[in-house]
Order: structure tokens, then sequence, then C-alpha cells
């Protein structure tokens, strides 16, 4: 099933939610900052007791859960919460993902020192992770609300941190509730490091469920033309 979608207004406001997104990018910076500390072993200690005082400061009044999928202000959908694009989510780079003319998806990128893995560069289990996301960024970019089935990976060539890359994905084919997708990071030459094809499927409790999480047009007819809420319409 999948989850009730909400208006900001039920959760939280917009000012609270962009004090949200400066304390995780705060987390973001302190992760790095713990990523390549070289301060003395007494000084790691004290900040750590700084640390648990800020975590229990922050668990003082806990949510049910993470931010979830809904309507900002503007009307459009987000996910403030995503582990990949979610600029509340301090474990987000966070990808901002564009359209390009085609049809696909771009995105500039830079991993961090904390994404490594092999010797120097990043590891490819957090490549394959922004791939996913911009492979499924790129299937709902053609207008199919889909979760991926199959992600298959080619790394060609190791993925340095610290540097500007760029991610970029488009639909190949579709048919039915399958939609199949590639993309690539590459170097800003065009020298591409890792490349992804993947297979995603729109659920079947999905079918009649657009890519702003609202019900299409198509099943609205057919379910007799009754309007949509406007800033809400979970999915049924
Ligand atoms: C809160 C509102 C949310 C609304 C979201 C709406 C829109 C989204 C819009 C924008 C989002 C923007 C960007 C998205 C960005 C990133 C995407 C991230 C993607 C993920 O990070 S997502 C997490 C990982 N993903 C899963 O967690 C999937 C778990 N899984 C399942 O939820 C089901 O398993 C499912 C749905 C895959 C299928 O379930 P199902 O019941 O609908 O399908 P069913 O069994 O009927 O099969 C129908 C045909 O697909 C074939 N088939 C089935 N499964 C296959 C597989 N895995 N591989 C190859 N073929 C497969 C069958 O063989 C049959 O083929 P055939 O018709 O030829 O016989």
């Amino acid at each position: 099933m999948m989850p009730e979608l909400v208006t900001p207004q039920e959760s939280d406001g917009e000012v609270r939610l962009a004090a949200l997104a400066v304390l995780a990018q705060q987390a973001r910076d302190l992760v790095d900052a713990v990523t390549l500390t070289d301060v003395p072993e007494d000084e790691l200690t004290a900040v750590t007791a700084e640390l648990v005082a800020l975590t229990e400061r922050l668990g003082a009044v806990r949510r049910e859960g993470p931010l979830r999928h809904e309507f900002g202000p503007d009307g459009r959908f987000r996910h403030l919460g995503n582990a990949v694009v979610g600029d509340c989510n301090p474990h987000a780079l966070p990808l901002v993902v564009g359209r390009t003319a085609e049809g696909g998806v771009r995105a500039d990128l830079a991993f961090r020192p904390s994404h490594v893995g092999p010797p120097g560069s990043v590891h490819g289990g957090v490549s394959a992770m922004i791939l996913d996301h911009l492979l499924g960024e790129a299937v709902a970019a053609a207008g199919k609300a889909a979760m991926t089935g199959t992600l298959s990976l080619k790394y060609r060539r190791p993925v340095p941190y610290g540097v500007p890359l760029l991610g970029a994905a488009a639909v190949s084919r579709s048919e039915g509730r399958k939609t199949w997708a590639e993309g690539a990071i590459s170097l800003p030459d065009g020298t591409a490091l890792v490349e992804a094809t993947g297979l995603f499927i729109t659920p079947a409790q999905w079918v009649g469920i657009g890519t702003d999480g609202r019900e299409t047009a198509e099943a609205r007819a057919a379910d007799g033309g009754d309007p949509v809420e406007g800033g809400r319409s979970g999915p049924r």
C-alpha cells in the first residue's frame, strides 16, 4: 500500500522545514568533520560528550517516522525526507535533479569523503543509490510512477569524491507497467565512470496514480469523473 500523502500544513510549517533543512546541512558538515578530523583524543572525547547532549535535545520530541511525500505550498510533489534528494535528510547529498530538453534528467553532484569505499574512491553502493534514484526520476519524468525491479551497474572507473561530476538518466523503453531506463555518472568531460540500466515497475496498486502522487485524469474519468480535491488526493 502507498502511504498517505499529507500537505505541509498538516505536518510542518515551511519556516520549520527550512530550519530543519539548515540543521540537516549542519549534520552533513558534521559528518564530513568527523570523517576528516585529526584533533587530539581528549578533544574527540569532549566533542562526543557535547554531541550526546545535542542528540538528546533533538530526540526529546520525536515524530512517528521520517518526513513523508507531500505537496509543497506551490502544489508540487516533494519528499524532503528522501535519502537521496531530501533537503531535510542529513543522509542525502542532497541531489538536485533537473529535466533535460530531451525528456531525461540530469544532476550535478559531488561525493563527500564519507562516501569512500575502495582507497580514494566512492563506495559502489553509494553510486548505485544515486543511479537508482536518477533512473527512477527519469521514469517519473516520462510520466510513470514506478519502483525499481532490477538495477544493473557497470563500474568502468573508480568514482572520485570531492570533485564535480554529472549524473544523467533517460527512459529507453516502456511496455505496460514496465519501464526501462539507463543512465550514468560521468566526469564533466563526458567520461563514463558508472553506467546503469534498470527495470522499473508500476506496482499493480499504483495503476491510475500519476507521478505527482495524485489520481490520473484517465483514472478519474474511469471512476465517473469526480474532480480531485486541490492540494491533497491520497492514493486509494
Ligand atoms: C506516497 C506517494 C508515493 C507516490 C509515488 C508516485 C510517483 C513517484 C513519482 C516520483 C518519484 C520520483 C522519482 C523516483 C526516484 C527514485 C526511485 C527510487 C526507486 C526505489 O528505490 S524503489 C525501492 C526498491 N524497490 C522495491 O522496493 C520494489 C519492491 N518490489 C515490489 O514492490 C514489487 O515486487 C514490484 C512493484 C516490483 C512488482 O510487484 P507487482 O505486484 O506490481 O508486480 P507483478 O508481480 O504483478 O509483476 C508484474 C510484471 O513485472 C515482473 N516483475 C515483478 N517484479 C519484478 C522484478 N523485481 N524484476 C523483474 N521483473 C519483475 C513480473 O514478472 C511481471 O511480468 P510479466 O507481466 O511479464 O509477467
